[in-house]
């Protein structure tokens, strides 16, 4: 690997090719999430959080569709990111296909998984994909590949339903996603008392000052709500907020969360 591979693998920024937004600068971006249930209703979706100010980015939860495990689903997926590219010019596009042990819709073999994002990475347009780093380097390297060479940059991502690693698994955790080739690092724990919380910020805040990242850490729940706006404090590059329906619990509403974004920065 040269200098500037290595430069690019820590870089604290992660620049959207052709739309110039700057991931890990300024404010955390507002992320929020479109779960239709079906193409028509995430499209729909995606019409309206294209018309507000205030949201920078819109992950389509494609796991709602519970779909794309044949030929036809995938052809319909495909063209489903597709439009919602087109749609949604001026944000930033997420394709996440969540899998149930990570708390998402659907569940998905190695093989299911491995074609249906294959194809998004192939067939689709988006500026983001998100990987999970629990399936693995062997399944995820030819993705890491695919999606770079297509420009598009990979959020590589881990979520924990259940509890809040202690310190250093986290922190193994965001290094893992970093070796894999992620250009975003995710992490999602669910606390169970204050502390919890307190602790994954101090881990993101010191992965942030040791350069790491762009990161995206949250922890969920009510308890967690903190750690969804107080990223321009502690170095989490962008936050979820929501529109409607909630993609994960403790999200706030976007108008909540945009005020206080502008309440917890330096
Ligand atoms: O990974 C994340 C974060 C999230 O789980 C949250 O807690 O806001 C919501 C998901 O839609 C997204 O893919």
């Amino acid at each position: 690997m040269s200098a500037a591979d290595t430069e690019k693998k820590i870089s604290r920024t992660y620049v959207i090719p052709g739309k110039g937004k700057r991931i890990g600068e300024g404010a955390p971006g507002i992320l929020v999430s479109a779960t239709g249930r079906t193409p028509e209703a995430i499209l729909e979706a995606v019409k309206r959080l294209a018309a507000d100010p205030a949201v920078d980015g819109i992950e389509l939860r494609l796991d709602h569709l519970d779909s794309g495990r044949n030929s036809d689903q995938i052809l319909e997926i495909t063209g489903l990111v597709n439009q919602a590219y087109a749609a949604a010019p001026d944000k930033i596009l997420i394709a996440t296909v969540r899998t149930g042990k990570e708390g998402g819709e659907a569940s998905y073999t190695a093989a299911e998984y491995l074609r249906l994002l294959g194809s998004l990475i192939r067939y689709s347009r988006m500026d983001l994909i998100d990987l999970e780093v629990s399936r693995g380097e062997e399944l995820l390297a030819p993705l890491v590949e695919a999606a770079h060479a297509a420009g598009i940059g990979v959020i590589m991502s881990s979520h924990n339903f259940s509890e809040t690693p202690d310190s250093e698994k986290l922190r193994e955790t965001l290094e893992l996603e970093r070796k894999l080739g992620g250009d975003i690092l995710k992490l999602a724990v669910m606390p169970r008392k204050a502390s919890d919380v307190a602790r994954l910020l101090l881990v993101t805040a010191e992965a942030r000052e040791a350069g790491l990242g762009p990161l995206v850490t949250m922890a969920m729940g009510p308890l967690g709500s903190i750690s969804r706006v107080s990223g321009g404090i502690f170095g989490s590059a962008l936050t979820f907020a929501m529109s409607g329906t909630a993609s994960a619990p403790g999200q706030m509403a976007v108008e909540d969360v945009k005020r206080s974004l502008g309440l917890f920065s330096v």
